[in-house]
């Protein structure tokens, strides 16, 4: 599903009839984009800028004051056609707030409640949807999910969202609380959808080592307004950049440049440790230094 921004302007409240928006008022100050179907793209920016707002947009949970979302070319506010809004997953910021069916496999299929599937037609959805978040459907789906870890209790409700197969999945800082290797899990899940179901997804992050490994394209917003887009890599080498936001340059930033500026090495996506470490490894056998910022 391709989704396009034109001119978006945003502010809460419904204006009056002929009111004229003061500018100051707007949360988005004229949004301009498009994001392909089967695309993966990060969203970063200071606390406040409008992230979840943006997403929310994408979702349909509010609309525009001014502008257009489309979705594959249509409005579905003005064509009435709402229920494309229904093939857009939306992942909250701890979603395992909201979880409240007193078993794993209630809670999963609560969106499939008005589906008309047979009972084993939405069983065989709720354990393909545990098992693509990692999570075995004899194991997990007669527990209540009050006794779950933070990680399970977040992928149950991840997979509450992938159920009904959405076209694109929109995620407010999914890996925000979580370890280390929920966090591995989680990106491989978005790997998985995106590469072999050709999922967009898109999601909201304050991590940029995050960003810089797993997002091809990075959108950056300040007060409003997107002032990078592209490739994290080019976007977090500009200094000025990281200035408007206070961003440190992520290290395997400044190893991959170090590499590349002194050594002619040239290392290309992803940045796997493995490489960047025999790389470093070859220069440190001829007794070369590393940076600083990578020791
Ligand atoms: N219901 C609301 N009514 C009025 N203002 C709101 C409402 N919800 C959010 N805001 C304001 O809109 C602005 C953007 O909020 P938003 O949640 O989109 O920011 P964000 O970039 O996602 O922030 P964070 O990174 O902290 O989650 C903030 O200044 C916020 O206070």
């Amino acid at each position: 599903m391709q989704i396009k921004l034109n001119n978006i302007r945003f502010r809460h409240g419904k204006p009056k009839k002929r009111e004229k928006i003061d500018p100051s008022s707007l949360i988005l100050k004229g949004l301009d984009l498009t994001i392909e179907s089967g695309s993966k793209v990060a969203i970063a920016g200071l606390s406040g800028s409008g992230k979840s707002t943006f997403l929310q947009l994408i979702k349909g949970f509010t609309q525009p004051t001014e502008g257009i979302v489309e979705l594959d070319g249509i409005n579905p506010h003005l064509d009435k056609r709402l229920e494309l809004f229904d093939q857009i997953g939306y992942v909250f910021q701890y979603p395992e707030h909201q979880l409240f069916a007193p078993t794993v496999a209630e809670d999963v299929g609560f969106g499939l409640r008005h589906a008309k599937l047979t009972a084993l037609e939405k069983e065989t959805k709720i354990r393909q949807a545990l098992e693509a978040v990692g999570m075995q459907d004899s194991v997990f789906s007669q527990r209540s999910p009050l006794e779950l870890s933070g990680g399970e209790k977040r992928r149950v409700a991840i997979a509450g969202v992938l159920v009904l197969e959405p076209k694109v999945l929109l995620l407010d800082e999914p890996t925000a609380g979580l370890d280390m290797s929920s966090r591995i899990a989680l990106f491989e899940l978005l790997k998985n959808l995106n590469e072999e179901q050709g999922t967009t997804v898109i999601w909201v992050s304050h991590q940029l080592e995050e960003i810089l490994e797993h997002a091809p394209r990075m959108l950056a917003l300040h007060q409003g307004v997107f002032v990078a887009d592209g490739a994290p890599e080019e976007q977090l080498a500009s200094e000025s950049l990281r200035s408007l936001f206070g961003w440190e340059e992520p290290p395997a930033l400044t190893l991959r440049r170090w590499l590349y500026e002194n050594h002619g090495i040239d290392i290309s996506r992803p940045w796997l440790v493995e490489e960047m470490a025999k790389a470093c490894q070859s220069i440190l056998v001829r007794n070369v230094p590393c940076p600083q910022a990578v020791i």
